[in-house]
């Protein structure tokens, strides 16, 4: 058996061309949706990231502003530029992104964006938001990477409700909003949430219909450690340095003979990441259509 591909990069686009509408409505009623990003220091990934999500952005229509701040910033002045994002009246939505060089507080920056301009979903109000909606009933802003995930297996039609969800990792951006997101009403998924001090973690994999990989271990997960059929979201990601071609290599959380076990694979890159950037465009539109409701 050969997985099923959950190709992002066609699924993403999908969503864009879905979006495209609802932007040119968005225009014919006088609002302009706008991100911005806000990236401190020149960190190569970065830098890269930053610069995929204005490409995202011209292509679908939405205005983007970029605010680079060198490394040398201090967290006053992030502070201060996380001021006038809030102030203007262009940037409809930004991100702050992460991570920020060592020496800033990144909580402590999340929590001063706006909520309503939280275009990443980080925001403490809107994480407690997806937190308290366990009917998914708040209308609130996503964490794009779960976001994201959840939609790619919809598209697949990939069976949720009452499936065992296996998250390997628990970061801010990714594990512990996703083990939120699939237990909301709707989802009803049974969710384990493992890290790096959970025993027996292929026990604990072997058990699921989904496994979520978003921990930055290259090839953590083994083709032994997967249950014939079930789905794999290969999440993380590790630059490394390729002895043979000399370049950089983005590799993996999942071993590729996983793709001999798994019934669906999101491949990485082309998987995740697509996906994330779609959320985000998707979560500035959302946004801006609440600015129209009364
Ligand atoms: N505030 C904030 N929000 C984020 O959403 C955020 C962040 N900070 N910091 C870093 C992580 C990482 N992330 C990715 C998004 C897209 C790809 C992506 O599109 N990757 C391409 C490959 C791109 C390449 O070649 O480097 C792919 O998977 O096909 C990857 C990673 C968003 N993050």
């Amino acid at each position: 058996m050969v997985a099923i591909t959950l190709d992002g990069v066609k699924t993403a686009s999908q969503i864009k061309s879905e979006l495209v509408d609802r932007i040119a409505a968005l225009r014919s009623h006088g609002v302009v949706p706008g991100l911005a990003t806000l990236l401190v220091g020149n960190d190569p990934g970065s830098e890269t990231y930053v610069a995929g999500k204005h490409r995202d952005c011209a292509e679908v229509g939405i205005e983007s502003l970029r605010i680079d701040l060198p490394g040398s910033a201090t967290s006053a002045d992030v502070r201060a530029a996380i001021k006038d994002l809030n102030a203007s009246r262009e940037v409809t939505g930004y991100i702050i992104q992460l991570p920020l060089p060592v020496g800033h507080n990144e909580n402590a920056m999340l929590e001063l964006i706006d909520p309503s301009k939280d275009a990443d979903g980080l925001h403490p109000t809107n994480l407690g938001r997806l937190v308290l909606g366990i009917e998914g009933e708040l209308r609130s802003p996503l964490p794009c990477t779960p976001a994201g995930i959840v939609e790619l297996l919809r598209r697949y039609d990939v069976p949720i409700v009452g499936r065992k969800v296996v998250v390997v990792g628990r970061g801010l951006t990714v594990g512990r909003p996703l083990g939120l997101l699939f237990t909301r009403k709707g989802l009803d998924a049974t969710v384990t949430l493992t890290h790096s001090r959970t025993v027996d973690l292929a026990g604990e994999v072997r058990r699921a219909d989904i496994v979520v990989a978003a921990v930055g271990v290259p090839h953590l997960i083994q083709a032994d450690w997967i249950k014939p059929g079930a789905a794999v979201l290969d999440v993380g990601i590790t630059r490394v340095h390729d002895k043979v071609t000399g370049k950089g290599r983005l590799t993996g959380d999942v071993s590729p003979d996983v793709a001999s076990v798994a019934g669906h694979l999101s491949p990485n890159p082309r998987g995740v990441g697509p996906m994330t950037r779609a959320m985000l465009l998707s979560n500035v539109v959302k946004a801006a259509e609440e600015s129209l409701l009364p």
